[in-house]
């Protein structure tokens, strides 16, 4: 995949900016505050019509304006597409091709990105949350029908922490809407669950080579298992009698205690969690590999490389491993790198890069 070109108006610190992109790598240069992770930030949002930055979309506008624009010309599957998203101080809305579209699951995929920021960090040393929302991301990249499911599943959970309120207000232990809503839930949580279970050991299973080649250490194991709240045999059955078994304390807290929605990645370093026990140093590589294999994850399952955004990464590495993701990068994959100088970086990719000097939100040369 490839973003040809990209056009923002008012977004960030952009008012109007027009850029065509090399197709292999573009870095990115310019002092502290002066646009270079809002670039990046616009061409995430172009993928996937959210911000990894904030959830508040009027942050995205530029100051004093109502709107923001972001389009850009991608080629996907040798397809020529325009992708817009339009943000309003309270809407959102995507278009392909000129064309409005009400559904993400139909957007999503269409220009997947791998992002590395060094936030990512806090996938190993954060709390479930954030790994939840990388395997759900991730996933919706290479699965429209986990996208369509993992909405209509957040959607059902919604309405139900809304009727255990009613329940609780009525002091009632259980009525047959409730049960319906278990139902519809232990349904959609068999398919979800499969589908994150069979994504994680397939990454797993390439973090695990990919990490001993970057670190260059075999005596590092490292392992991802997907953390369930079913402990026994994932089926319709198990679910369902587990909601049933919580439906006093969901009413009690009116909240639904059990479920995917709880789930998380667990990530292992010798058989220890490596949250607690990996340096680190060796928690950044554990990450560095989780996004190369995303790479190589995202090409198997779709045929094609994603675009790669590097926000202030190479700083954060040390020479050995920087020169391997550079290595690894320097085949055909569109990428994007943020940096204050080039003078750090000495590889061969510079040569070669398309090199894009940004000053207060403006291309300079
Ligand atoms: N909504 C907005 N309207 C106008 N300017 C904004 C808006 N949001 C952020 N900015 C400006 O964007 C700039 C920050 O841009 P960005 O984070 O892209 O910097 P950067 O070049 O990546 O810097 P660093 O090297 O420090 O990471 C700041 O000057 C900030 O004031």
């Amino acid at each position: 995949m490839i973003v040809k070109s990209l056009s923002l108006s008012n977004f960030r610190n952009y008012n109007r900016l027009f850029i065509e992109f090399n197709q292999d790598i573009n870095i990115l240069i310019g002092d502290n505050g002066q646009g270079k992770t809002n670039l990046i930030e616009a061409i995430y949002l172009l993928s996937v019509g959210k911000s990894f930055k904030t959830h508040i979309i009027k942050q995205m506008i530029m100051f004093d304006y109502d709107f923001a624009k972001v389009k850009g010309e991608v080629i996907s599957n040798n397809k020529k597409r325009y992708l817009e998203i339009i943000l309003g101080n309270d809407f959102k809305r995507a278009k392909i091709d000129d064309q409005d579209i009400y559904k993400i699951s139909e957007y999503v995929g269409l220009l997947n990105v791998v992002v590395f920021i060094p936030d990512d960090l806090y996938l190993v040393k954060g709390g479930p949350r954030n790994r939840r929302r990388f395997v759900d991301l991730e996933l919706s990249k290479i699965s429209p029908i986990y996208v369509f499911n993992l909405s209509k599943y957040n959607n059902l959970l919604k309405e139900r922490n809304k009727y255990l309120k009613v329940l609780n207000k009525k002091n009632i232990n259980s009525d047959e809407y409730l049960e319906v809503l278990d139902e519809q839930l232990a349904k959609l949580q068999v398919e979800l669950i499969k589908k994150r279970i069979n994504f994680i050991n397939k990454l797993g299973e390439k973090v695990k080579l990919i990490y001993q080649m970057i670190s260059k250490k075999d005596d590092e194991i490292i392992d991802l298992c997907y953390l369930c709240f079913l402990k026994n045999e994932i089926n319709y059955e198990n679910i369902l009698s587990m909601y049933k078994k919580n439906h006093q304390r969901d009413i009690r807290y009116m909240q639904t205690h059990i479920g995917i929605h709880k789930d998380d990645l667990g990530i292992y370093m010798n058989g220890n969690i490596a949250d607690l026990f990996a340096s680190q140093g060796q928690q950044r590589t554990i990450v560095l590999a989780m996004k190369v294999a995303l790479i190589e994850l995202i090409k198997d399952e779709i045929g094609e490389y994603p675009v790669l955004l590097l926000d202030d990464v190479l700083s954060e590495l040390d020479e050995t491993r920087k020169n391997m993701l550079l290595d690894i990068l320097n085949q055909k994959i569109q990428t994007f790198i943020t940096t204050t100088s080039i003078d750090g970086i000495n590889h061969q990719i510079v040569e070669k890069a398309k090199k894009i000097y940004i000053k207060s939100g403006k291309e300079v040369t």
